[in-house]
């Protein structure tokens, strides 16, 4: 049915959406009846690469980009509405990505560790080596995830292990640890000022430190990587008020929402029901499942997150995520490193010149593989190449690349729900910038074998957390019930191959897969410095959890 889009003059009031996402921050202005994006501007934020296998951002200019965007969205405003309208600010935030700071100064103490740095393997081999198997998923009980360099934890405790600043602050009781929501509302509150120093569930979900079940930091997972409580957040719900914005445009306003940016998006994409599934194509590429209020246990890779929880006391919904390192960013390599594109845009004509990729399998583990094989030991390959491969079979084998990783994921989530198979699953929805590339979408289609529903290539994620903001109580614009009609276009692809094809391809696919693996060595000597982790390390593996309960327990006496 064609959607109505309104053309009336925008009234307040407003509700603001702060997104600040690996590469770029934007701010952006709804109104609150309707939904529709008033004002907005986006500015890029810079990733550093210091050494292979590390990404770095610099906290001051974080707040600085998201500053400008809030500064230039609320100039962009028509004329008539100003700050007085809007009612309500959201964060929404790239997760995991971690950030210590002093709580007097207000300075960071380090560079940011982005979510896709992978300096951490051998501070995970440290923690693995105590536990029991050497088994990435001995903490999956309490924390939803394996041990991996993507989470918080890891990235936390390597800073604390080799930054002297950050040692001396801990040592002092001043340093501050938060993803990046928690830097941005601790500034936007006031900072050394009194600013709120807190973050909501899905983020919290991420750090790998939060108990899955309780909400709230657990003692023995703390104990693991041994982090002080003191230096952590408060975690409260995605959606009520916590605090107003202490100073510049907004000035007064209320923060009613924090989210990780995938929950977010699988808000604005209104996946409120269970079994209900989207993915977003960017660098990354990230397919959540709303799996209702039961939090489903992994068994074959994924990791079960905090989707939302839309209140203090509303139900906490939980999901089912895939996250896959690299997808977009397969693309921009192709064109950064091996000149093969002017731009990422080029690579579905490129790829179209070919009727297929003559057989050649690319799979892209530039820094290991993410779910659902958590192997950081895999490295890229290109495989099935002769003489007569072009660019345009490799441009394609790359597209294919993400396409077959969310055909992985799918394949877990089947084995784990038994709700969804590819044989069942109606319809996946897409969205993210790479979600432009049509053969892209169609391959999506023909390799799982459901059709693929393009809602829009805009992310959803700054609506999601305007929803939220908007729903918080004493807020109360916003029914998520009875939200407007969506007032994007949907755009379907369907599986145009066999069977038989589609299952071969797949097969071959695994056969690439297998070959990357055990390529990067895994690291001898952990990093760790710390004595007390030395103590905690000296504990046999079987022993570690058993005894760390009783020290827990007796504590607690
Ligand atoms: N039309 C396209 N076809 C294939 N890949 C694309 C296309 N447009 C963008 N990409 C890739 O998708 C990724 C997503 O872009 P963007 O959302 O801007 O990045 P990020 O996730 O880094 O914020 C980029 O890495 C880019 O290489
Ligand atoms: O900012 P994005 O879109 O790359 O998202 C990053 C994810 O939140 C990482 O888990």
């Amino acid at each position: 049915m064609p959607v109505a889009i309104s053309t009336a003059l925008p009234r307040g009031p407003l509700i603001g959406a702060l997104e600040e996402g690996t590469r770029t921050c934007r701010f952006a202005l709804y109104e609150a009846s309707t939904l529709r994006e008033v004002a907005v501007h986006c500015t890029q934020v810079e990733s550093l690469r210091p050494e292979e296998g590390w990404v770095e951002q610099d906290p001051a200019e974080i707040l600085r980009a998201a500053q400008e965007c809030m500064s230039e969205a609320m100039a962009r405003l028509p004329p008539g509405l100003g700050v007085r309208d809007v009612a309500a600010v959201g964060v929404t935030n790239q997760r995991e990505t971690t950030v210590v700071w002093d709580r007097v100064t207000g300075q960071p103490l380090h560079h940011a560790l982005v979510w896709n740095d992978i300096r951490t393997s051998k501070t995970v081999d440290s923690v693995l080596a105590r536990l029991p198997g050497n088994d990435k998923d001995a903490l999956r009980d309490r924390a939803g995830l394996p041990v991996s360099p993507y989470f918080s934890a890891l990235k936390l405790r390597w800073l604390m292990d080799n930054v002297p600043a950050v040692q001396k602050a801990i040592a002092e009781k001043r340093c501050l640890f938060g993803t990046v929501d928690s830097w941005l509302v601790w500034n936007l509150t006031g900072g050394s000022r009194g600013g709120l120093h807190i973050t909501d569930v899905t983020n919290a979900s991420r750090t790998m430190l939060m108990n899955i079940h309780t909400l709230q930091w657990d003692p023995l997972l703390l104990k693991a990587f041994d982090i002080p409580r003191e230096m952590l957040p408060e975690i409260r719900s995605s959606s009520e008020v916590y605090g107003d914005i202490a100073d510049g445009p907004l000035h007064g306003v209320p923060i009613s929402a924090i989210m990780g940016n995938q929950q977010a998006n699988l808000v604005g994409e209104r996946c409120f029901k269970e079994g209900q599934a989207k993915s977003t194509y960017r660098s990354g590429c990230f397919l959540l499942y709303n799996t209702g209020t039961a939090c489903v246990h992994s068994k074959h890779g994924l990791l079960s997150t905090v989707a939302y929880k839309l209140g203090p006391d509303a139900p906490t919904v939980y999901a089912l995520e895939g996250s896959v390192a690299v997808a977009g960013h397969a693309i921009k390599w192709l064109k950064d490193n091996l000149n093969l594109l002017k731009d990422p845009a080029e690579a579905e004509r490129i790829a179209s010149e070919v009727a297929s990729t003559g057989d050649v399998y690319f799979v892209p583990a530039f820094t290991g593989l993410y779910a659902p094989h958590w192997r950081k030991d895999a490295r890229g390959i290109l495989c099935g190449l002769t003489q007569f491969t072009t660019k345009g079979h490799i441009v394609r084998a790359s597209l294919e690349a993400v396409c077959y990783q969310t055909r992985d994921i799918l394949e877990a989530m089947a084995r784990d729900c038994g709700k969804i198979s590819t044989e069942t699953l109606s319809e996946l929805r897409v969205d993210g910038k790479m979600a432009e590339n049509n053969l892209l979408l169609q391959l999506q289609a023909d390799l799982c074998g459901f059709s693929v529903v393009r809602t829009d290539i805009h992310e959803k994620a700054a609506l999601g957390i305007a929803i939220a903001a908007g729903q918080a109580k004493d807020i109360d614009l916003v029914n998520i019930n009875a939200l407007p009609p969506s007032q994007s276009q949907c755009d379907v692809f369907t599986p145009s191959i066999t069977p038989e094809d589609r299952k071969a391809r797949y097969t071959k696919w695994k056969m690439a897969l297998t070959r990357s693996l055990g390529w990067a060595k895994p690291s001898k000597s952990p990093s760790m410095t710390d004595k007390r982790y030395h103590l905690l390390a000296s504990i046999p593996p079987s022993l570690f959890l058993i005894s760390s309960f009783a020290m827990m327990l007796a504590s607690e006496m």
